[in-house]
C-alpha cells in the first residue's frame, strides 16, 4: 500500500443522518503535506466531516477520496487497512486507563501487526520522544496532567506513521501554555513527516492562524471557504469576518426594562 502523501479529497459530498442533510455539495482537497483546519460554529457539521472521512458512516452521496482509495469502494479488506493507516487524536486523549502510557502507544502495534516486542519498544520510545514524553512511559494516563494526556494520544495517534493524521480539537480543555505547547507539536509533525496530510478540527482561532496552511470552514449546510490561510485572513465576505474577529455581528442585546413595580417589589423582599 502505497503511503507518500495521500491528499483527502472531497467530491460532492453530501452527508447527514437518515433524511436531514447536514453537509451538501463538499467538493474540496486537503492536501498532503500541509495542515487544515476544519472550522465552523456549533453544529455546523464538523463532527460529521470528521466521522465520514474516518470511514465510520457512508455519505448520503459524493466521494471520499483518501489518497489513490475510494474508500466506500474498497472491499472490507481494503477498507481495513485504509482505515489503519490514520492516526486519530481524539478530544480526551482516548488513553486506556488500565495501561501505562508506553502500553498505550504500543496498543495499535501489538494488535495490528506482528513486530517483535525490541522493535515495538524503539517505535514506542521514539515516538515519546517526538512528543517529549520519554521519560513517562512508565505512567498511568491518570498520573500525568491532561496536556500530557493529549501529547500521549497524539505519539499513539502517529505510532504507525500514518499518511494521515486527523485531530480532533487537540487544544479543547488546555490552558494557553499547553494549547501552545500542542500548537508546536503539530508543526513539528508536519517538519517531522513531510507528507502526512494534518487535519484539525478547532474552534480555537489562535491555533488556527499558528498551525493552519489551509482552511475549510463549514456554515449552513456548506463550505463557505476553502483555501490558504493567507487568503482567510484577508477575507472581506461578511460571515467569515465575523467569525474570524469573534464578533457577534449586528446582534444587539435587547433593552429590557424590568419596570418599576417588579423592582420596588423585588427591593422590598431583599431590605426585608
Ligand atoms: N448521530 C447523529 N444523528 C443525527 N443527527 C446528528 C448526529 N450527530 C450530529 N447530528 C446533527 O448534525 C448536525 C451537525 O453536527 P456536528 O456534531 O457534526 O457539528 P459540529 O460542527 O461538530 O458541532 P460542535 O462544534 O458543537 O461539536 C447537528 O445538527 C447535529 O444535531
Amino acid at each position: 500500500m502505497q503511503d507518500n502523501g495521500w491528499d483527502i479529497r472531497l467530491e460532492n459530498l453530501r452527508l447527514g443522518y437518515d433524511d436531514t442533510v447536514v453537509l451538501e455539495d463538499i467538493s474540496v482537497t486537503l492536501p498532503a503535506g500541509k495542515i487544515s483546519v476544519i472550522l465552523g460554529g456549533s453544529g455546523d457539521g464538523k463532527s460529521t466531516l470528521l466521522r465520514h472521512i474516518l470511514g465510520l458512516k457512508r455519505p448520503m452521496g459524493g466521494k471520499i477520496f483518501l489518497g489513490p482509495h475510494d474508500l466506500f469502494k474498497l472491499s472490507s479488506k481494503e477498507f481495513r487497512k485504509v482505515r489503519r493507516r490514520m492516526g486519530v487524536l481524539f478530544q480526551d486523549g482516548a488513553l486506556l486507563g488500565s495501561l501505562t502510557l508506553g502500553e498505550n502507544i504500543a496498543l495499535p502495534l501489538t494488535e495490528h501487526t506482528r513486530l517483535d516486542k525490541a522493535t515495538i519498544q524503539k517505535i514506542v520510545h521514539h515516538k515519546l520522544e517526538l512528543v517529549g514524553l520519554a521519560q513517562f512511559a512508565e505512567y498511568y494516563p491518570n498520573q500525568l496532567s491532561g496536556g500530557m494526556r493529549k501529547r500521549a494520544g497524539l505519539a499513539r495517534a502517529i505510532v504507525t506513521d500514518p499518511p494521515i493524521l486527523l485531530c480532533d480539537e487537540p487544544t479543547s480543555g488546555l490552558d494557553p501554555i499547553n494549547s501552545a505547547q500542542m500548537d508546536r507539536l503539530l508543526l513539528d509533525m508536519k517538519k517531522h513527516f513531510p507528507e502526512m496530510s494534518i487535519i484539525v478540527v478547532s474552534h480555537d482561532l489562535a491555533s488556527l492562524y499558528t498551525i493552519a496552511d489551509y482552511a475549510l470552514v463549514l456554515h449552513d449546510g456548506k463550505a463557505v471557504y476553502s483555501g490558504g490561510i493567507e487568503q482567510l485572513k484577508g477575507t472581506d465576505d461578511p460571515y467569515l469576518r465575523q467569525f474570524l474577529d469573534r464578533s457577534a455581528g449586528d446582534m444587539k442585546t435587547p433593552d429590557l426594562k424590568l419596570g418599576e413595580e417588579a423592582r420596588a417589589a423585588l427591593q422590598a423582599w431583599l431590605n426585608k
